[in-house]
């Protein structure tokens, strides 16, 4: 019997997951928050009861929500007690804070489905609880309780450029040869299985963050694989940088092998599902693997057909036809392992769209000349008359 168990024991330790694919990476989380108590004021000397301790989040780029995860599972997350007012003290201590260290790009939901705010920079603060005042004069020297509430923190990855693409397209190798980030790469598809992020440097310390995001194939849109769960990384990039394999892509051998084009075409679609807004993103198409022997025919090939898109998207079967075609600032053929040179394009390329966008985007962000001819303009209106 025992020898039963044993076997059986054996048996499911070696079904278990290896460690990497054990370590998930936790996106949301649930917490249960309490602000603290006041303390009881004491009437006879109008002693005031110190004020209950605030739960609340703060940013901080090392934290993670693993940590808040494995510190609080199952418990919920209080602040101190507000002293008491005694003879000898007639003014009690407040209660201490509770101080949540959160990723940045956490934003926080009530259970009633109100956002409490973003947690952008480091340092920014939100309040999740509120502690309860102390006993004075208007409470009856009766301390309140603290507000009590669910809340949930959900991340969304933070990054200038997000990477997208299928499995085996070489997007963990193209993340490795761009930045400094030191991904899982294997000749298996589905070996990324968790986000991962990487920081392009250049010469003159400018840093460029990217977001590999994994799970995306083909019928993700109807939860295949692991659907849309970090599609939402996505949406707080400011570029989009697809990778597809020249070869094309094949889920499985029971499904169709796609050529690049209809590779491309099904990643389009694939977000234009999720949400059709991420196709407004400017976007840059890398044309992985192009070591290979024959890939420059077919590469020529996709760039001619994205040139006459248009035309041709009415031929394509409906499985893969998107509502709307994404327009590549640049189409660049790369190979992630092997061509250095190619890698240092794509990274000149991304740092000079990324310029670009900042310029549309951000209208604070002027040339110095403009700068001095804006002040002068200024003065010249509101600045003080010469007779
Ligand atoms: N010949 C060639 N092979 C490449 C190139 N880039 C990646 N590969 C190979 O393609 C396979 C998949 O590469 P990964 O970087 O793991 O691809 P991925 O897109 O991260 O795959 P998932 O983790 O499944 O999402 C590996 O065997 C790589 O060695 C390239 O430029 N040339």
């Amino acid at each position: 019997m025992v020898f039963i168990f044993r076997s059986l024991c054996a048996a499911k330790q070696i079904k278990r997951p290896r460690s990497y694919l054990r370590s998930k990476f936790i996106d949301s989380v649930r917490l249960h928050v309490k602000g603290g108590t006041g303390g009881t004021g004491l009437p006879k000397y109008g002693g005031l009861g110190g004020q209950g301790g605030c739960v609340y989040c703060c940013g901080n780029e090392n934290a993670s929500l693993q940590n808040i995860l494995s510190l609080y599972r199952g418990k919920t997350v209080s602040a101190g007690h507000g002293e008491d007012s005694r003879k000898t003290k007639i003014v009690g201590n407040p209660g201490a804070d509770l101080k949540l260290e959160v990723p940045l790009g956490v934003t926080v939901y009530r259970e009633d489905g109100k956002e409490l705010g973003t947690i952008d920079k480091e340092d920014e603060t939100i309040i999740l609880a509120r502690g309860g005042p102390g006993g004075n004069k208007e409470n009856n020297f009766l301390g309140h309780f603290g507000q009590i509430h669910h809340v949930r923190l959900d991340l969304k990855l933070i990054a200038d450029i997000g990477l997208v693409g299928f499995p085996n397209a070489g997007k963990s190798s193209l993340l490795k040869a761009i930045s400094r980030a030191k991904p899982r790469i294997a000749s298996y598809p589905f070996t990324t299985i968790k986000p991962n992020k990487g920081i392009i440097l250049f010469d003159d310390h400018r840093q460029i963050s990217i977001a590999d995001l994994p799970g995306l194939i083909e019928g993700a849109h109807v939860n295949i694989g692991l659907g849309h769960k970090f599609l939402k990384h996505v949406e707080r990039t400011k570029l989009l940088l697809f990778i597809a394999d020249v070869q094309g892509f094949q889920l499985s051998p029971k499904h169709p092998l796609r050529s690049c084009l209809e590779t491309v075409l099904l990643l389009n679609k694939e977000l234009e599902l999720y949400n059709p807004d991420l196709l407004e993103k400017p976007a840059i198409l890398a044309v992985n693997k192009m070591d290979l022997e024959g890939t420059q025919e077919t590469y020529n090939k996709l760039v001619d057909s994205y040139e006459k898109i248009d035309e041709i998207i009415h031929d394509m079967p409906e499985e893969i036809r998107p509502n709307k075609i994404i327009s590549f600032t640049d189409i660049i053929s790369i190979s992630a392992l092997k061509d250095k040179e190619s890698i240092q394009k794509l990274k000149t390329t991304l740092r000079r769209r990324l310029d670009e966008y900042a310029e549309e985007n951000n209208p604070h962000i002027i040339e110095p000349k403009q700068l001095l001819k804006k002040s002068r303009v200024v003065l010249r209106e509101k600045g003080p008359k010469v007779t």
